[in-house]
């Protein structure tokens, strides 16, 4: 089997516990992960105790605030709801994300940088990411990038999923989606907020009680109990990313009919209509291989039998192929492009 289904791996136990001061052993780094532990008033502080000038946005689960501690800007995300007090299972999607993100660090990722021990007051610290969202960048009526631009942040999220896919034991995001996918000061992509991430070992209660999770229009239709999540699920949601980025158009939209971005675009492309899927406000690819492959992969990724998607790593080396047919000065919009990440020497 070329991919992992939570049904058939078997089990690998893990340590939930968040140990003080501790060095996490990393999942993609040799080099232990550095968690601090912070003081919930030290970060009250830092964010004018959680003013609304210092909020960068808010999510359905809560609020993330920026402050600067050390010298360094950092995301502080502050949750809405209580914490459940259930042993068994994390108190919130902010333990949720410590636990997941203090075993796996990357530069594809939105890092955990600390968080409060107090569990009553629980706040996560994470890298801060200074030029937005993938959703703000393909959505917004101001700019829009070229197709350099584009096939690199599709490959940079699939190189993140790639990464948790190929962790040990894998994670499964179960939430990848445009709002999800920051743009750090380098304009790369980095995949965040991991709370709903799983780890998938089957012989975990949380794994076979956790119902089906996701957002609307990116989660996988055949997703419909514990046991079908797969790292499939995860290949689903990126399909209907990939057909966000190369139309422009929103993974639902009631503007339009059908609503579905899936909807709508897989029948144009079975009927060999490709031009029509694409982003209307910009130029079409002006190299007929990438034209053609792009809708190719998002509708390989989207397959409603999850074992003809592809796997990530495959998704990652098509990606690759095709961004080197394209140059980044097809970039129309943001500026310094200058800082890609061919340039600055980060790793991928
Ligand atoms: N690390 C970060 N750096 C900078 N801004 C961030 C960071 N994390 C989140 N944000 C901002 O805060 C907003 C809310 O983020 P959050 O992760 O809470 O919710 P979301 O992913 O947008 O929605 P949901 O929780 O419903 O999935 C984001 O849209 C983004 O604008």
């Amino acid at each position: 089997m070329g991919y992992l289904s939570c049904k058939a791996e078997s089990a690998i136990s893990i340590s939930n516990s968040h140990t003080p001061s501790s060095n996490f052993p990393s999942t993609t780094h040799k080099r232990p992960i550095k968690i601090k532990h912070f003081n919930y008033c030290d970060l009250e502080a830092a964010t004018n105790n959680f003013s609304d000038q210092k909020l960068l946005g808010k999510g359905s689960h809560g609020y993330v605030y920026k402050a600067l501690i050390h010298g360094r800007q950092v995301a502080v995300k502050k949750p809405s709801r209580t914490p459940s007090l259930r042993p068994d299972m994390p108190a919130s999607e902010v333990d949720n994300e410590i636990e997941i993100l203090s075993k796996i660090n990357s530069p594809r990722l939105v890092n955990l940088l600390g968080f409060t021990t107090d569990s009553e007051n629980r706040l996560l610290v994470v890298e801060f990411m200074s030029n937005g969202t993938l959703y703000d960048i393909l959505h917004s009526t101001t700019r829009s990038p070229g197709w350099g631009r584009r096939i690199r942040l599709a490959l940079h999220t699939a190189k993140a999923i790639d990464i948790l896919h190929s962790s040990n034991p894998p994670v499964i995001h179960r939430d990848i989606k445009s709002a999800n996918v920051l743009i750090d000061r380098n304009h790369n992509a980095r995949l965040g907020d991991f709370g709903l991430a799983l780890r998938c070992h089957v012989d975990d209660y949380r794994l076979r009680s956790t119902p089906p999770a996701g957002t609307m229009g990116y989660l996988d239709p055949g997703y419909v109990t514990p046991d079908n999540l797969s790292t499939k699920t995860d290949v689903f949601s990126f399909g209907i990313l990939l057909l966000e980025i190369i139309s422009g158009r929103k993974a639902i939209d009631v503007g339009h009919s059908p609503p579905s971005i899936v909807d709508w675009a897989i029948p144009l492309i079975k009927k060999g209509k490709l031009s029509a899927v694409y982003d209307p406000r910009i130029e079409l690819p002006k190299d007929l291989v990438v034209k053609k492959q792009l809708v190719v992969i998002a509708g390989k990724c989207v397959r409603s039998c999850r074992e003809r998607r592809p796997t990530m790593k495959e998704v990652v080396g098509w990606l690759s192929g095709l961004s080197k047919l394209v140059p980044l000065h097809s970039w129309n919009g943001l500026n310094n492009p200058c800082m890609m990440v061919e340039n600055v020497g980060v790793p991928m």
